[in-house]
């Protein structure tokens, strides 16, 4: 038993004695042992807390901090009680966790937030307790949740592959920028992009690569804009951006909408750098602005949709703007897809040969150049068809079937007295070259046939060349060591590298009937005819005019150099019947321009 004794002598009339009280403590020793044993236990309790937990004066000064509260502030606890917490973190001075410990101390109610602590690169749940002595503040580090948190935030709006918003988030971000644009009479683009035989990139390199090209192509398209504007990926290689052109009228909105578009355009062009190849592609882009008058989000999309099949349709790599008559069109274009499996199927396909002659007037060969007679529309262009068979892949069983006919057709000329030497120069489409199959097609066809195979000339225009230069090399050189022949079609209209040039093997170069139409008027054309002749001299490939009309056009090509020629002047693509008659086309030049 604990006691506390109190004496003292006094003096009485009876002589000195001691005096005292004993008073049991017991009780007393008893609460204040519980207290130290209390107040032990909270210590302990609170430095093995898992979560930070520390305490200031109302001077903001540490009283108290946990081991947890060491280690996230990087700091022992003797260099920090004590000190006022501004001084020791200046960092959090500003930050959400300063607002939410004063807001605690103003309002002394209990304060909780989820704030990033920069210097831990993590997130904190905070809850503030104001208190008499000032404030207690408990921290719980709450990163993962949040990570997680964005993580599914990034899944539902985010596409995985690029980093861009996806379709839903491009949706929400249309609709409430339709809205404003009402609200405030303003103009905004939605751009959309689809990537030119991006489908051809994916299947012959594979799909790493083509994973590669749409990363990159993000990465541009950001470049590309504003990071206030809207960039998304809402399918395979079809892109979306949401361009805010801060304009009211719709002539500046248009050549707004205008210059973003061609920076995009230009983007797409500078080669991709895919790990060990060089990718040149190329995007068709649809424009539709959006002045404030479209309440829709799907009518928005759906115009900037029709638009880019518009650039589709005008050979690709090109802007085009909507307007509601390209409604028309595309469904006519659809329409035309469907007419022409039948097509092939019933033989509404024909060929027609046009002569090639050289310097004489000498025929030498024909280009074989595909006719549609479609049974309500009449003849149809290749121009208008070829594209549409590209793009829903017919072209693969037309151009078969053009390479089997034009094959035959040769084999029977070689046959005739006097056309022995006879070549037939035939359009390959990039979707054609593409194919793994596409060497082993061709010599099966020369080998059915019984075409020789120097009387084939195949007819690439020169942007497929640019496509997978080493893939396209090998298959040339692979068909040439059999004796096939290659032509460049359109030559000088794109981008031919001359190192690309000497590495091709390369039989002639066709000039593009662009220039040859304007050699008299123009000097410019003139020099680049002339260009182009004396480079293919250099390399030892021969050089063909294509488009030549006029006598005076052929006069003026000779003179610069050129030997062999094909255009109207000499004869038009005509049925393989009445090509084989027209013996005069011999003795033609100079003298008996075609009719
Ligand atoms: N203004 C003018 N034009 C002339 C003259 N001489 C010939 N042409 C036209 O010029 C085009 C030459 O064919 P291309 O450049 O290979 O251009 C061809 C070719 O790229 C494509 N094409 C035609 N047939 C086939 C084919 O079987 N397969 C593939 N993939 N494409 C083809 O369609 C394009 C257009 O063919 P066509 O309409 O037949 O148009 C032909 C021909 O009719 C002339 O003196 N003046």
């Amino acid at each position: 038993m604990w006691v506390r004794v109190a004496c003292e002598p006094v003096s009485r009339p009876e002589g000195h004695v001691i005096e005292g009280v004993i008073k049991d403590l017991s009780v007393v020793r008893a609460a204040q042992g519980e207290v130290r044993r209390l107040s032990n236990r909270l210590s302990t309790t609170l430095e093995e807390l898992t979560d930070a937990f520390f305490s200031l004066d109302k001077q903001w000064h540490f009283t108290f901090v946990n081991h947890e509260t060491e280690r996230v502030l990087q700091r022992p606890r003797d260099e920090i009680i004590g000190k006022e917490i501004w001084e020791a973190f200046p960092k959090l001075r500003g930050t959400a966790f300063e607002a939410g410990y004063r807001q605690a101390v103003e309002s002394q109610r209990k304060v909780t937030f989820e704030a990033y602590y920069p210097p831990r690169h993590a997130w904190f749940e905070t809850t503030v307790y104001p208190s008499e002595e000032g404030l207690t503040v408990y921290c719980r580090d709450v990163s993962e949740r949040k990570i997680a948190e964005e993580e599914v935030q990034r899944l539902a709006f985010y596409d995985p592959l690029t980093g861009l918003a996806n379709r839903r988030l491009l949706i929400d971000r249309l609709k409430h920028s339709l809205a404003r644009l009402r609200r405030q009479q303003r103009c905004a683009a939605l751009l959309l992009i689809d990537l030119d035989n991006f489908k051809l990139l994916n299947d012959t390199a594979g799909h790493d690569r083509g994973d590669a090209l749409l990363r990159e192509v993000a990465t541009r398209l950001r470049q590309s804009v504003r990071s206030s504007d809207t960039v998304a990926r809402i399918g395979g290689d079809e892109f979306v951006v949401l361009v805010e052109l801060q304009t009211r009228s719709g002539e500046v909105s248009a050549r707004r909408a205008a210059s973003v578009a061609d920076k995009v355009l230009r983007a797409m062009c500078v080669p991709f750098p895919l790990t060990d190849l060089l990718h040149h592609a190329s995007a068709s882009v649809g424009v539709t602005l959006l002045d404030g008058t479209i309440n829709d989000v799907g009518e928005a999309l759906r115009q900037a949709d029709l638009a880019m099949y518009q650039s589709k349709s005008r050979g690709r790599n090109a802007v085009s703007f909507y307007d509601p008559g390209m409604q028309a069109a595309v469904a006519e274009r659809v329409a035309l897809q469907g007419d022409m499996l039948r097509g092939i199927e019933v033989g509404q396909f024909h060929l027609h040969y046009q002569p090639q002659v050289d310097e004489h007037g000498n025929v030498t060969g024909a280009e074989a150049l595909l006719r549609w007679q479609h049974p309500q529309r009449g003849w149809i262009s290749p121009a208008t068809f070829i594209p549409i068979a590209e793009e829903s892949g017919h072209i693969i069983s037309l151009g078969n079937w053009v390479l089997e006919t034009a094959c035959r057709q040769v084999a029977d000329w070689r046959r005739m007295p006097g056309r022995e030497r006879m070549t037939m120069a035939v359009n390959v489409s990039a979707v054609q070259l593409r194919r793994p199959d596409f060497v082993q097609t061709v010599m099966q066809t020369l080998c059915a046939t019984e075409a020789p195979p120097d009387s084939l000339r195949l007819e690439l225009t020169e942007s497929l060349l640019l496509h997978d230069i080493d893939d396209t090399i090998a298959k040339m050189e692979a068909l040439r060591a059999h004796g096939v022949g290659f032509e460049i079609d359109d030559f000088g209209t794109g981008y031919s590298s001359l190192s690309y040039l000497k590495r091709l093997p390369i039989n002639v170069l066709k000039i593009d009937r662009t220039f040859v139409r304007d050699l008299l008027e123009n000097d410019r054309d003139a020099a680049i005819v002339h260009t182009i002749i004396t480079l293919a001299d250099s390399l030892g490939i021969g050089v063909i005019a294509e488009g030549v009309e006029t006598k005076e056009q052929y006069d003026d090509l000779q003179r610069l150099g050129c030997r062999a020629f094909q255009g109207y002047l000499f004869g038009y693509p005509v049925p393989a019947g009445e090509f084989c008659t027209r013996k005069d086309l011999e003795a033609a030049c100079g003298a008996v321009p075609a009719a």
